[in-house]
């Protein structure tokens, strides 16, 4: 990291802010995609969550609404699949794909507006307790970049295998006008996710240089053996670019399964000082085939409460941003939050005896 240059604390500067400002760690909001299924969307399509940009937009706003009002700090765009080759294939113009790109920042905009200004004025009475601990919590916009693999539908973002043709140079045409039309936008985040591989990372890195991205970014990426992104690239390798990126604010890992996020946490933390995201999976795995998520072969899955069990653990290991990824839930999202103010409560209870004579701790 290059220590002394003003924009690296810049974008992770910026990002800390936030989390202090939330007491020591943000909310991440959980699954989009397949959430929306949940709420009876058909996403079997090769747009997937971008479908209901088109189809169902007030659809995406709930569960934006769904999320902030479980706790979430962060609410993360339904642009995961949305990309303009993607689109365009389906017979959309540029413009209305660019458009749709526009859209998916605004609709979470929106969902931010009204769960403030319901907050403001509305009748929480029931949920008072709960506002007043959180009052000033940041409300923060991510815009979503799904991997190249994303588009392809095939499932690659969970092997990395992009085949020998991809290159670093074709991804960056691939991501640059979509990225440009998000950032245009004005999101407060832009979350890089499920990437599979280094080279991708790296593409990233160029693409936010060259087009002077001056949002706050992170870089996440999935990992199938708590070692190496999905590739077979070391998670070090991967976490050492997103380190060396200026432009990068956090670094982690999604959609992966929970079991495997904490080796993940120790050894990010290893190559980078930048604050760490997770926000797993509920260790289920997908079948690009069917489209579905199957229990994972010898187990491994983990229900709303096992996951929640695992929240204290990464918090100790240095993740400071939670929430989940597919087949999570706001049921999830509010548990993660609860969680994590216990943890920061137990280790604000051990400071605590720091200030006491040495007996007292026996
Ligand atoms: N933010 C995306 C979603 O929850 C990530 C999907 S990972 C396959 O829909
Ligand atoms: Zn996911």
């Amino acid at each position: 990291m290059g220590r002394g240059d003003a924009m690296v604390d810049g974008a992770a500067g910026e990002l800390r802010r936030w989390v202090r400002e939330a007491g020591g760690c943000l909310v991440v909001d959980g699954a989009m995609g397949t959430e929306l299924e949940a709420h009876g969307a058909d996403l079997q399509d090769e747009l997937w969550s971008a479908r209901c940009l088109v189809s169902a937009p007030h659809l995406i706003r709930k569960v934006h609404l769904d999320y902030l009002e479980a706790g979430a700090n962060i609410i993360t765009t339904a642009s995961y699949q949305a990309t303009l080759q993607g689109f365009q294939s389906r017979g959309l113009s540029r413009e209305q794909s660019e458009a749709l790109l526009r859209q998916s920042v605004e609709i979470a905009q929106e969902a931010r507006a009204i769960f403030l200004e319901g907050r403001s004025k509305g009748p929480y009475a029931a949920r008072e307790n709960e506002a007043r601990s959180t009052e000033r919590r940041p409300v923060l916009v991510a815009a979503s970049v799904g991997s190249y693999g994303a588009y392809l539908a095939d499932g690659s973002e969970y092997t990395g295998d992009y085949g020998r043709s991809v290159t670093k140079e074709s991804l960056k045409k691939f991501h640059r006008r979509r990225l440009q039309v998000l950032a245009e936008a004005g999101p407060d985040l832009i979350a890089f996710e499920t990437i599979p591989n280094k080279l991708e990372a790296q593409a990233y890195c160029e693409l936010l240089e060259e087009n002077d991205i001056r949002i706050p970014a992170w870089f996440s990426f999935t990992s199938k053996d708590g070692a190496n992104a999905a590739s077979g690239d070391p998670i070090t390798d991967c976490a050492a670019v997103a380190d060396s990126c200026r432009r990068v604010a956090a670094v982690g890992v999604n959609c992966t399964a929970p079991r495997l996020i904490h080796g993940l946490i120790l050894a990010i933390t290893k190559v980078t000082s930048k604050p760490v995201v997770v926000y797993p999976n509920t260790g289920e795995t997908y079948v690009a085939e069917t489209k579905e998520w199957v229990e994972s072969a010898g187990g491994g899955g983990a229900s709303a409460t096992d996951f929640v069990s695992f929240v204290g653990k990464w918090r100790q290991a240095g993740a400071s941003l939670e929430g989940g990824c597919c087949r999570t839930s706001p049921a999830t999202v509010r548990a993660i939050g609860r969680a994590l103010r216990e943890a920061d409560a137990a280790v604000a209870d051990i400071d605590d005896y720091d200030d006491f004579p040495a007996v007292a701790v026996l």
